[in-house]
């Protein structure tokens, strides 16, 4: 790991006092370059050092708010839509002031921005903030080290986010060998970039990059918004825009190509968003011929799949970024609504066919519960220490869920995995 003595500029605790400046971290970059895994990172090891985080999701269904809140308790969202748009500052400026408010006693404060945000709007408006007690801390860009070149040739821009970063995370690099990690720092050093740049795998940077860790014996505990609520927000406005992960009744589709004036030249503008919410439970086979047979356009997809009797004991979270794709068993949390919920951003894809593609994969009546049927699942989990090996549990088992996300290796593609008897058709 290189630059690893380096740190932000303004991070770690300021001197006490009224006029104590909290860093405000800005975490960019592309659809499923690992922001949220590297950020759950951060909360990991941040020993005392209270951490407030926002979330910026894109999409009606705030998958990125969810698991974050899996590490910390509970976070905050600016909801559906892109931070970049708020064009003022008023709303960021608003939810600064919360979290900067004295009696929250946060350390640093991170803005995951949505994976179409743009950085250097969100620069423009931290800088422009009269916040006294907020100072930029610098923005980390995160870089799949897998997709960048694709990635490049579709958006050049990202070059430019690269110039703007402060420290620069070469994300999933175990995806890569190490002549193409030499050729993507030499793409990235060509594109103009500064920055320090950090090689990672599932986001495992120093936290000290960012932000001095306080000793771990002055832990008071994650902060909980429950708390920030309370506190900053007894005027009664402040619940506004304060989520919790779980939305109702969200499903269908909005389209970010008429996103207002002014963001034409936005990555968002390009994107579509299906947002899916079903409480039926999903067939695991009609899902992954779904998937096997997404459109090339569809970049990411995240969220969680209810199977039902098939696994009564899991949800499984899906990402899938390009062609990749892995699930994730994860325990339900006791009394856990069950129910699916899925986010899937793209380019020119057919939203009406993609909801209805979804909808057939709807398990109204199960009629297969037999383990062959999650087979095709469970190939696309990887349990740690585990090389290529497909997890197949026992008759009428679940597989145990792994420890958590950023524990799991590389999954395998769709259409290299033809190999084995596939169950008779559900
Ligand atoms: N192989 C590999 N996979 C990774 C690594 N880091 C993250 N992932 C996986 O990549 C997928 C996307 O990670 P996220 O952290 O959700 O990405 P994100 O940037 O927050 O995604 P968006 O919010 O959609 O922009 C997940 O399946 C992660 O487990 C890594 O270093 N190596």
């Amino acid at each position: 790991m290189s630059g690893g003595e380096q740190q932000l500029s303004g991070g770690g605790q300021q001197a006490s006092g009224p006029a104590r400046q909290i860093p405000v971290v800005v975490l960019a970059g592309f659809l499923g370059v690992g922001k949220t895994t590297l950020l759950n990172h951060l909360l990991r090891g941040s020993g005392g050092t209270r951490v407030g985080v926002v979330v910026n999701d894109f999409g009606a269904i705030e998958i990125d708010a969810m698991s974050v809140s899996g590490q910390v308790g509970s976070t905050v969202s600016l909801g559906n839509g892109c931070l970049c748009c708020a064009v003022d500052g008023s709303e960021l400026d608003a939810y600064l002031e919360k979290l900067t408010h004295p009696s929250v006693g946060l350390d640093v404060i991170v803005i995951e921005a949505s994976g179409l945000a743009e950085p250097q709007e969100l620069v423009r408006m931290l800088l422009a903030s009269e916040n006294p007690y907020a100072v930029y801390g610098g923005l980390v860009e995160v870089v799949d080290a897998a997709e960048f070149e694709a990635t490049r040739e579709r958006h050049p821009e990202l070059e430019r986010h690269l110039a703007l970063a402060d420290l620069i995370v070469l994300n999933k690099v175990d995806r890569i060998n190490a002549e193409a990690l030499g050729r993507l720092r030499d793409a990235i050093a060509g594109a103009g970039a500064t920055a320090a740049v950090v090689e990672a795998s599932y986001g495992r940077i120093d936290p000290e990059l960012l932000f001095e860790r306080r000793p771990s014996t002055e832990r008071i505990g994650q902060l909980s918004f429950d708390d920030v609520r309370e506190e900053v927000g007894a005027d009664g406005e402040d619940g506004e825009g304060w989520e919790q992960g779980g939305h109702e009744g969200h499903e269908g589709h909005e389209s970010r190509g008429g996103h207002g004036a002014g963001h034409e030249g936005h990555l968002h503008a390009a994107y579509e968003t299906v947002s899916f919410e079903a409480r039926t439970p999903m067939s695991p086979r009609r899902l992954l011929d779904f998937l096997d047979a997404r459109p090339q356009g569809l970049y990411r997809i995240k969220g969680f799949i209810d199977f039902g009797d098939h696994d009564r004991r899991n949800r499984y979270a899906l990402h899938a970024v390009g062609r990749f794709l892995r699930f994730t068993p994860e325990p339900w949390g006791p009394g856990q609504e069950r129910c699916t919920q899925l986010v899937l951003i793209g380019a020119g894809v057919d939203t009406a066919a993609l909801t209805a593609g979804l909808e057939r994969c709807r398990d109204d009546v199960p009629q297969d519960v037999r383990p062959e049927a999650m087979w095709g699942v469970l190939r696309f989990v990887r349990q740690d220490g585990s090389e290529e090996a497909e997890l197949v549990p026992e008759a009428g088992q679940a597989v145990d869920a792994a420890d958590g996300v950023d524990e799991l290796g590389e999954s395998f593609e769709l259409d290299e995995l033809d190999e084995l008897d596939e169950p008779e058709s559900d």
